[in-house]
């Protein structure tokens, strides 16, 4: 039986690389973290999620020799013109700093009713299959809901202890770890992307 082959995850960020490790399974692929490799985040400078994912994932092929799956993600708030959007980990002045984006994020949304507090997370998935492949599989995923009024729940990561998900209604962070799979905005990108490369099915 052919080992599996090795893929780069180009993300640092823990809670992404533990989804996506969950969701990918380890029998197909053996994944390793970009940290494994003392890579660097690539500064992103698209203009859209996709450019992002692009960067990461060619930044980190380019740097490994390796297959590389990168995620591009943010939450998009309907009442806020679809911010923080590509912005959504440093919207609240930090990189990744969870507790100032979510503390941002109920600030500009305060006195907004619940009817109107819709959002939705968005997760752009690009796998290279070297830093100069011409074809690129990309895939992507939205979750439906809405921006709660106070944080709750301690599972998942970012934003999750204020988007409400009205299909298990409670907050993405009141979510046990496979349920959240199903449903996210990851999940489902990883899905779409199962179906263009048979590796990974
Ligand atoms: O770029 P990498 O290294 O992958 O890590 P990052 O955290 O910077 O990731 P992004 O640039 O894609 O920014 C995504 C932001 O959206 C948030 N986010 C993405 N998916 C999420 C999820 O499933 N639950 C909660 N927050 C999420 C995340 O916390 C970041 O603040
Ligand atoms: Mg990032």
């Amino acid at each position: 039986m052919t080992p599996p082959a090795e893929l780069v995850l180009a993300s640092g960020n823990a809670g992404k690389l533990a989804e996506l490790r969950a969701l990918l399974g380890a029998d197909r692929w053996r994944l390793r973290a970009q940290s494994d490799f003392g890579l660097a985040e690539v500064e992103e400078t698209g203009l859209t999620f996709v450019e992002n994912a692009l960067l990461k994932a060619r930044h980190a092929a380019r740097a490994t020799g390796l297959p590389a799956l990168a995620d591009d993600s943010g939450l998009c708030v309907d009442a806020l013109g679809g911010a923080p959007g590509l912005h959504s980990a440093r919207y609240g002045g930090g990189h990744g700093d969870a507790g100032r984006n979510i503390a941002r994020l109920l600030h500009e949304l305060d006195g907004v009713p619940d009817a109107a507090r819709t959002a939705r997370f968005y997760c752009v998935l690009v796998l290279l299959r070297a830093a100069d492949d011409p074809q690129p599989i990309i895939a992507e995923g939205s979750w439906p809901g809405r921006i709660l009024a106070a944080p709750r729940g301690t599972r998942g990561f970012g934003y999750d202890p204020v988007f409400f998900d009205p299909e298990h209604g409670c907050s993405a962070a009141e979510l046990e770890p496979a349920i959240k799979n199903a449903a996210s905005h990851r999940g489902r990108a990883l899905a779409v992307l199962r179906q263009r490369l048979p590796e990974l099915r």
